[in-house]
């Protein structure tokens, strides 16, 4: 059986020893007739589906969200974004949908990985490279620019649209934390992920952090346990 290595337990070392190469070769091949069929794209960012979000397997939720479940809250979210914030906000819905679709190849390297960021860009350049030019161009080249563009303006961060879908990007991983604390019922402190809200700069997603942690400090005093977030 075909095995997505970032699924294993052995998922830490695949990504210390990340080659394209080596995911490649353990992905089975598509043979399909028609050269433009979507086939081939859509069994890799299935892998989206299935591979879950690295950062909560270090705190023993091993059946926890997706790589796609994360990126499918985003998308709601950014659909919340106060009407007199003037941003394109199809645009960002997109941008959240496509963000993270270079983890199907590169796996979800997290910071206690310690893999440099010039390192994590270049995988994840290197994955979506292959994913435009190998899996999406034979469709159509103007939806490949799309894909790259999209993945592009949200990696390069400048534009009104990608700052807000990077702060809901660390606003759901907040919300996620909380969510996981309560799952497992004050059994798990995983405080060290609110790290996030640091980077945030639209004050209305601030507002919506803030409330989210004033949530999670009622539930550990109501645990009767204090839980100082750093
Ligand atoms: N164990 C930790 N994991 C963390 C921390 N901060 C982020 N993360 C995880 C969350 C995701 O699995 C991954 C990055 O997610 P992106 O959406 O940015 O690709 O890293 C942390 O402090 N500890
Ligand atoms: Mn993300």
């Amino acid at each position: 059986m075909s095995r997505n290595p970032f699924v294993s337990s052995n998922a830490n070392t695949f990504i210390q020893n990340w080659s394209l190469d080596a995911v490649l070769k353990s992905i089975p091949a598509t043979t399909v007739a028609s050269p433009n069929s979507p086939l081939a794209f859509l069994h890799i960012i299935e892998r989206l589906k299935t591979t879950p979000r690295e950062g909560w397997r270090r705190h023993g939720i091993l059946q926890g969200e997706s790589i796609s479940d994360h990126m499918y809250r985003m998308s709601v979210i950014t659909m919340l974004c106060p009407p007199e914030h003037k941003v394109d906000k199809d645009r960002c819905i997109k941008l959240a949908i496509v963000h993270d679709m270079a983890e199907a190849l590169a796996g979800d390297i997290t910071p206690p990985d310690n893999i440099e960021k010039a390192e994590k860009h270049r995988r994840e350049l290197e994955s979506m490279q292959y994913i435009v030019n190998t899996l999406l161009k034979p469709i159509s080249e103007v939806i490949a620019n799309d894909f790259m563009d999209l993945w592009t303006e949200y990696e390069t961060g400048k534009t009104p649209e990608a700052v807000f879908v990077k702060d809901v990007d660390r606003f759901e991983l907040i919300c996620q934390t909380i969510e996981y604390e309560k799952k497992y019922e004050a059994q798990k402190d995983l405080k060290e992920f609110l790290h996030v809200r640091e980077g945030i700069k639209n004050d209305f997603v601030k507002r919506w952090v803030a409330d989210a942690l004033s949530e999670r400090e009622a539930f550990w005093r109501n645990a009767g346990i204090e839980s100082i977030v750093p």
